[in-house]
């Protein structure tokens, strides 16, 4: 059982040092004048001059600081990677990494890349042999830009993979960029788990220092957020940061209650009437499809109006540029369809046609979910119309954004609910993303299972002090004989204690030195599997700036305080199959990531995640059990399998299979995991060359990771209230994101649709954009996002008047279903029509009576009346 706590200290290679930037900084610390190379450059690359904030963030990159660019949609953030990294890539033979989320779309941005930047990407909808093609490219410097998405850096999603090879078979990383950098910071709207690790990748595994976040939108707030996450340590680290509308956006809002029809009229009068390049957004797939066949239905046969434009705009187009269109609009290719939908669900292909046919101007409207216009190379959209109101401010100018991106005039109208029907939409999306206390509890009970380093620390403890007192008492009888001799102190003697062995010393050498010589001798295939210990650090906050960062760091340190200093145990390796715990939590893949992100990126560092692997293996020997018990004698994993089984009062003797966790058992010999599976893996072969009749399986695809097995019940609760924590400030900075947004809306709207059909008083416009430029630009503290939420609309259905009738439907509802167990939380999302991995909409969502009911009622209390009602019904 000594083996439990002894385990060989693995070398963590260290990563390659930083490469040296291409300009040093002046004496005073800033960067240098841009130098006429840079210009040269610029040229190459086919543009004359830099648009405003290029040219501060490039020469920050090639000064090796790292900085983040704001900067609205279209305005040119990707030439703020494209030049440093063909600099650098001119100079040395370097690479510059570029992740980006939108997997399905890094084929067109790789095409799309200037003819001098010679690129390659890797993702998961590569296959193997793809994807082992642009490693390849890569090693041998064919590239200077590799496009990842993020899962294809630091793992996770299921993929199993890192796809990278290691820092030291890559050429030297020039610099980072990270694209859609908000969604690192949790106060984002589109905040990914995934994105909080990758900073930390970057530089603990490939060395990289400098880093380039791009983000089209970002608020004060969350620019310093992800500023913190990019090491930004200097005033001047974001660059630019001009989130504001573009001037050539002509913006409205009506709350018309006949929303159909008022789409219609707005698609038929003089605004909207004369594009011919429409999105319309709906928040729902089904929507998409009923908008989208309504529109056919009623615009059949319209034909399209002659543009006639406000005076503001005509002089945002000038004479020369209205003859050109008009010339380009006698060309035009005649349209083929009017509306199409277009959403995630639908197959790939027809995505693909509806995507194609608006691209080429065949199709005028597209009525979509936000899964289409990411990434959408189309620079003359001329109109974007929310049918429902996007999630928040956030959302509404990153969707907005793709309306005008060749600068021309661009209308954008959106539709609010007067009922706040939208609202409780949204709101039903952010509590499906939310998690209970008890769930939390049931996670961290997996990720922490105690550990006997405890009681093994005490023995060995009781057994030095034991020794010691002994051989103090020898020499002190010595000391007394010979008589004048100091007697040593307690700690001479300490120190001659030989140190306990290491596990592989203890547990058959010779089986340990075969494997490791096999794993020699097959080259380093799994080499990229083996996952290294990380040294454990302070968390990393170097904001110089306390007021910038003053939220966080008080936050870090109310997390930080007073834990215990020196733990005995020196974490584990453990693995917990990913759909096993998706079914027991009832919470999805990602949430236990984002979870499991939390822990890691406490200053205590909890958990070190590492990535996913198959955990469970199976050994089935065609011979029977005499098979299994010989392999004990060459196959040291397998022997403490069975004797842990023969321990636990089993009968190992007549078994002819096992299965077991591979992580645990490689983690309680102190062998590393990918040692231990190539050893189960040669049971397979006989020492002859041919089948051995033994069959290794392994399966389950497990979160797996490091973490502590010491805490006590006491720090166990502390770690799961920062967990909860953590998930309802979530929580409370989303609803409170979608609740300003809901108000400013509100504020600026127009009664009916009418009012700015055919023409738009420009001073609506305008004071919406200066309602986001105020979100935008100022800065909030947390205290604001999290202060109770106040809106008349979230609040006109009080639970009161009826909870009777709520009651009622919980107990009908736990009567019919009498044979399934369920929990408050489980109830309440029925109600509130929310899916989650134990109860599908598929199932769950036929049941009309129930499903999505009560949606406009707070779920919080939902969760209260239905935890009630499930006590009783017991
Ligand atoms: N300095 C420049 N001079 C002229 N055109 C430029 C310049 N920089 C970028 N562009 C052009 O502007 C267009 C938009 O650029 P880019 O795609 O980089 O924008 P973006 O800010 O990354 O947009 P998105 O947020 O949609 O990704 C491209 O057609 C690009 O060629």
């Amino acid at each position: 059982m000594l083996l439990n706590v002894i385990r060989p200290d693995y070398e963590r290679p260290a990563p390659p040092p930083p490469m040296e930037p291409l300009y040093h900084l002046k004496d005073d610390g800033k960067v240098q004048e841009t130098p006429a190379e840079v210009y040269a450059a610029l040229r190459d690359l086919g543009y004359q001059s830099f648009r405003p904030g290029q040219e501060e963030a490039i020469m920050r990159i090639l000064s090796g600081l790292s900085t983040l660019v704001v900067l609205s949609t279209g305005m040119g953030k990707s030439l703020c990677y494209q030049l440093p990294a063909y600099l650098y890539a001119q100079r040395s033979k370097s690479i510059t990494l570029v992740i980006s989320p939108l997997v399905s779309l890094m084929d067109d941005q790789l095409s799309g890349l200037p003819a001098h930047l010679k690129a390659a990407c890797i993702h998961s909808n590569m296959t193997k042999k793809q994807r082992e093609a642009a490693i390849e490219k890569v090693k041998s410097g064919e590239v200077c830009v590799l496009l990842l998405s993020p899962e294809a850096l630091v793992g996770g999603g299921g993929s199993g993979s890192g796809c990278l090879p290691s820092a030291q078979e890559l050429p030297p990383v020039a610099f980072a960029c990270i694209d859609e950098a908000h969604c690192v910071s949790e106060w984002s709207h589109n905040f990914r788990p995934c994105y909080l690790r990758l900073c930390k990748v970057l530089r603990e595994r490939l060395g990289v220092q400098c880093l380039l976040g791009l983000t089209a939108t970002a608020t004060l707030s969350t620019a310093l957020d992800i500023a913190r996450h990019l090491d930004i340590t200097d005033q001047d680290g974001i660059a630019v940061r001009s989130a504001a509308v573009p001037s050539n956006l002509y913006l409205s809002v009506s709350t018309d209650r006949e929303k159909d029809q008022a789409l219609v009229t707005l698609l038929k009068g003089d605004r909207f009437g004369c594009l011919d390049s429409v999105i319309v957004y709906c928040t729902r797939r089904e929507e998409t499809t009923r908008v989208a066949a309504l529109l056919r239905t009623c615009l059949q046969g319209v034909l399209l109006k002659e543009n006639k434009q406000t005076s503001s705009q005509a002089q945002h187009n000038p004479a020369g540029q209205r003859k050109k269109d008009l010339a380009r609009k006698k060309i035009r290719k005649p349209l083929k369809w009017q509306a199409e939908s277009y959403h995630a669900g639908l197959s790939a292909s027809e995505r693909r046609r509806v995507q194609n046919n608006f691209m080429c101007g065949e199709l005028r409207i597209v009525v979509a979910t936000v899964a289409f216009g990411m990434g959408l190379d189309k620079s003359d959209v001329r109109g974007i119309i929310h049918y429902n109101m996007p999630k928040s401010f956030e959302s509404y100018v990153q969707e907005i954004g793709r309306a005008g991106r060749d600068g021309e005039p661009a209308h954008c109208h959106l539709f609010l609910d007067p009922e706040g029907g939208d609202l409780h939409e949204l709101r039903r999306h952010i509590y499906a993303d939310t998690v209970d206390y008890y769930t939390v509890k049931k996670l961290v009970q997996k990720v922490f299972p105690s550990c006997r380093c405890k009681q093994i620390h005490q023995k060995q403890h009781e057994l030095v002090k034991d020794i010691e007192d002994s051989e103090l008492l020898e020499i002190m009888d010595v000391c007394d004989q010979e008589g004048s001799l100091d007697p040593p102190t307690q700690q001479d003697i300490a120190t001659d204690i030989p140190a306990p062995s290491t596990a592989k010393e203890t547990s058959h050498p010779d089986a340990a030195e075969q494997l490791l010589q096999e794993d020699r001798a097959e080259g380093k295939e799994e080499e990229k599997d083996k996952e290294q210990t990380v040294e454990h650090k302070e968390a990393d906050c170097s904001m110089k700036d306390k007021d910038v960062a003053g939220d966080w760091l008080r936050d870090q340190e109310e997390e930080s305080s007073d834990w215990s200093r020196e733990r005995v145990c020196h974490t584990h390796e453990r693995a917990i199959p990913i759909q096993e715990t998706v079914e027991a939590l009832d919470i999805t893949e990602e949430g236990v990531e984002t979870l499991l992100c939390y822990l890691e990126l406490h200053p205590q560092r909890f958990v070190e995640l590492l990535h996913p692997t198959v955990s469970r293996c199976k050994i089935s020997c065609y011979d029977g059990p005499r098979q299994l018990q010989k392999i004990t004698k060459i196959c040291p994993p397998v022997a403490v399998v069975l004797a842990r089984r023969r321990m636990a009062g089993e009968r190992v003797e007549n078994c002819d299979d096992v299965e077991f966790d591979v992580v645990e058992v490689a983690d309680m010999m102190g062998w590393q995991l990918p040692l231990v599976k190539r050893g189960l893996r040669q049971l397979q072969w006989s020492s002859a060359g041919g089948r051995s009749g033994i069959h290794v399986e392994f399966s389950s695809i497990s979160f797996y990771f490091r973490s502590y097995g010491d805490l006590s019940d006491e720090e166990m609760d502390r770690v799961c209230q920062f967990l909860h924590n953590r998930v309802q400030n979530q929580e409370r900075t989303q609803l409170y994101q979608l609740t300003a947004s809901f108000k400013a809306f509100k504020s600026v709207a127009y009664h009916s649709v009418s009012s700015c059909v055919d023409d738009l008083d420009e001073s609506r416009s305008l004071q919406l954009k200066s309602l986001l430029s105020e979100y935008f630009d100022k800065r909030r503290d947390r205290s604001q996002t999290l202060a109770p939420l106040d809106i008349e609309e979230l609040d006109k259905y009080k639970l009161l008047d009826w909870e009777n009738q709520i009651r009622a439907d919980i107990r009908g509802f736990l009567s019919n279903r009498s044979d399934e167990k369920f929990s408050g939380r489980a109830v309440a999302r029925i109600l509130h029509g929310i899916a989650s991995p134990c109860y599908p909409a598929q199932t769950y969502g036929r049941d009309r009576r129930y499903w999505r009911k009560y949606i406009q009622f707070d779920f919080n209390q939902l969760i209260r009346l239905a935890t009630q009602e499930i006590i009783r019904f017991k």
